[in-house]
């Protein structure tokens, strides 16, 4: 019994064994060979807003380092950005939209969310910055969240646009903060500071600085060392596959919903007003 374990330890918990180092420029991701440890940096200036080709960028790099083997992700945003993890969603995408390209969209939204939040290696978003509507939903798919602070927020803030956050965005706040909080939240749009963040367990730490946040998000990695991959991956699969199941499940109805829902005369006149008053 013991000696099947090891087995299993050894041959999941291999280092992968080259430093591989990719820029996709609006996608940045380097393994270090010595840790295992990918570290995945969004660079799409000026917001880091989420467009078809970001997500499909994201969606592709999971996907590699679910072969690669690695032992552990953080995912963060480009320093030069300073005050921006990701503005979520690129709202251009939903506003007098192409019908193909945001089908496409929101299918590969749908994708992504699943590879990130289902992978099988232990995941950190180090929130640099503001993260808000989808921007908030890809840290929520992380096991560990790291907020730096204290002047940055985040949140659902999808209803402030006229729009229905999915109930995969709502359950993936949930599973965090508890069904009330969540609910609470989703429904009024609310962002919260650093502090706000850390008080009801939307961020697990908080930190003054991109270094110190960083660190900790190693230091969380780390910290399953000592723990099975294949442990790891089949606990996080049954913690979590009731709320990807769903989707799976309902993938086509939930498509449907959002893409006929979004294209109607009174969401888009929001749509248009709120990108109106970002311009401002
Ligand atoms: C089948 C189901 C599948 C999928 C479900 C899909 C959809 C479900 C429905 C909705 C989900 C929606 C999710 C979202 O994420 S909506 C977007 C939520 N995000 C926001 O509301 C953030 C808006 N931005 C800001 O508040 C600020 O920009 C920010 C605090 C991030 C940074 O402030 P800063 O002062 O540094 O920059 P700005 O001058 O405001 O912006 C610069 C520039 O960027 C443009 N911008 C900002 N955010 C967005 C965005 N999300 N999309 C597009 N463009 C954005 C902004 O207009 C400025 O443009 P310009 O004036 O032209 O330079």
């Amino acid at each position: 019994m013991l000696k099947r374990y090891n087995i299993i330890l050894y041959s999941t918990n291999k280092i992968v064994n080259s430093c591989r180092y990719v820029s996709q420029s609006m996608l940045k991701s380097t393994v270090n060979e010595k840790t295992g440890i990918a570290t995945v940096i969004i660079n799409k200036p000026p917001v880091n807003c989420i467009s078809l080709e970001l997500l499909n960028k994201i969606n592709t790099e999971i996907n590699k380092l679910q072969k690669d083997n690695i032992r552990g992700m953080i995912l963060t945003s480009v320093r030069s950005l300073q005050k921006v993890f990701c503005g979520g969603l690129d709202i251009k995408e939903f506003y007098n939209p192409n019908p193909d390209r945001l089908a496409k969209y929101l299918t590969n939204l749908q994708d992504t969310w699943l590879s990130l939040y289902m992978t099988s290696f232990p995941t950190v978003s180090v929130i640099n910055g503001h993260s808000l509507g989808g921007g908030c939903l890809i840290a929520m798919c992380c096991d560990y969240r790291v907020m730096v602070g204290p002047d940055y927020t985040i949140g659902l803030n999808e209803t402030k646009l006229g729009v229905v956050p999915p109930k995969w965005f709502q359950d993936t706040m949930a599973a965090i903060i508890g069904h009330r909080k969540a609910e609470v939240s989703v429904i009024a749009g609310k962002t919260y500071t650093t502090d706000e963040a850390l008080q009801i367990g939307l961020v697990d730490e908080s930190s003054p600085d991109i270094d110190n946040a960083y660190k900790k998000g190693i230091q969380f990695l780390n910290s399953f060392e000592k723990i099975s991959p294949w442990a790891f991956k089949m606990t996080k699969n049954i913690s979590r596959q009731p709320i990807s199941q769903w989707l799976i499940d309902n993938k086509q109805k939930d498509l449907e919903f959002v893409f006929n829902y979004m294209q109607t005369p009174s969401v888009q006149k929001h749509l248009g007003l709120y990108l109106q008053s970002l311009k401002k």
